[in-house]
């Protein structure tokens, strides 16, 4: 079955190239020409440790290349899912849906798709872009996939993927609930990283950034007391941890100077917690300063 990898940033280079090494069929979908033509030319750069390895997978800048059959993976950001559906809104087609964006923003776009299977991820690994065809893996955790109906066959030729170094799980958890969890882990390391200009790893060193941490952790557990249990400090910790080299998805933006996806993952957050009449404040203050640094740019003043 062949796999469309829309968005080849982060976390679509390492997925695409992850996925041509266990030797699915996988095609990127890049936003510009060049892009494509360097993957086509000299295929995916992935770098894990001191190993470099180079994977071979077929590349086009059409997005409407992915209603051809196949299924399709959305690693974009949040805020640019609507400009590339467009090109398959209205399209019949069956082809399966995979997103696997932060934040829980795009839950509702599942929606738009009632003729296609689609499915949501969440991700743990840390990825970094190094180049238009060159990634860094900096940190290994599972891929999950909840389908949005109960069934999970359109998916599985995913399965054939999971390994040790990209495990890939499939969740029977509802899509709302998987988000949520990874929404509240973002909403941790993701604003904290990205304010403080330090890796994930930081986190888990820095005294007072751990302080920090643990305040969003106990404002967020009794906003949604229900993640208590599974959202704990701990594995917060961890995931910093499993990921220590990572420059979170946040301050990767705000370092290239570009849109973060704080309203996907903190307003998100935030509008949920209004309305069940909780407040986050250290989590809006976060919000309001990272927007802020989004919108100053690195200039001073
Ligand atoms: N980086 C990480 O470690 C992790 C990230 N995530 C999540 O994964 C998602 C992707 O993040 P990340 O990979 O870091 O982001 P990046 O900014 O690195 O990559 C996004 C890519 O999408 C491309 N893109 C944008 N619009 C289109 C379009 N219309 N058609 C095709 N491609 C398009 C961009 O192209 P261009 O550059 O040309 O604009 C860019 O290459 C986010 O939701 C993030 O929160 C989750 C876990 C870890
Ligand atoms: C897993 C983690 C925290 C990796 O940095 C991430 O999701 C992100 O950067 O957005």
């Amino acid at each position: 079955m062949r796999i469309h990898v829309a968005g080849a940033g982060a976390v679509g280079l390492l997925v695409g190239a992850r996925l041509a090494e266990a030797g699915l069929d996988v095609r990127m979908i890049t936003r510009t020409a060049e892009q494509a033509a360097a993957i086509l030319d000299e295929g995916i750069l992935l770098s894990a440790g001191r190993e470099e390895k180079v994977f071979r997978v077929g590349a086009t800048s059409i997005p409407g290349e992915a209603r051809n059959g196949g299924l399709t993976i959305l690693a974009m950001k949040s805020y640019d899912l609507n400009e590339f559906l467009a090109a398959l809104d209205g399209k019949p087609g069956d082809a399966p849906l995979l997103f696997v964006q932060n934040g829980v923003a795009h839950l509702s776009l599942a929606s738009r798709f009632r003729d296609r299977p689609v499915a949501f991820g969440t991700i743990e690994h840390g990825a970094r872009k190094t180049g238009l065809r060159s990634v860094e893996h900096t940190g290994t955790g599972p891929l999950r996939i909840a389908p949005v109906s109960d069934d999970f066959r359109p998916f599985i030729p995913l399965l054939g993927a999971d390994s040790p170094s990209f495990p890939v799980v499939r969740s029977n958890e509802e899509p709302e609930w998987l988000l949520l969890k990874k929404a509240l882990k973002n909403c941790m390391i993701n604003p904290v990283t990205a304010v403080a200009g330090v890796r994930n790893g930081m986190l888990a060193e820095d005294p007072n950034l751990g302080a920090l941490l643990g305040r969003l952790h106990a404002e967020l557990a009794a906003a949604f007391p229900e993640t208590a249990d599974e959202v704990t400090l701990d594995e917060v910790l961890a995931l910093c941890r499993k990921t220590a080299e990572n420059t979170s998805s946040m301050l990767a933006d705000l370092l290239e100077g570009k849109r973060t996806e704080a309203g996907a993952i903190m307003g998100g957050v935030i509008s949920l917690a209004r309305e069940r009449r909780a407040s986050l404040p250290t989590l809006a203050a976060l919000h309001d300063l990272v927007c802020s640094m989004e919108r100053r740019g690195d200039r001073l003043g």
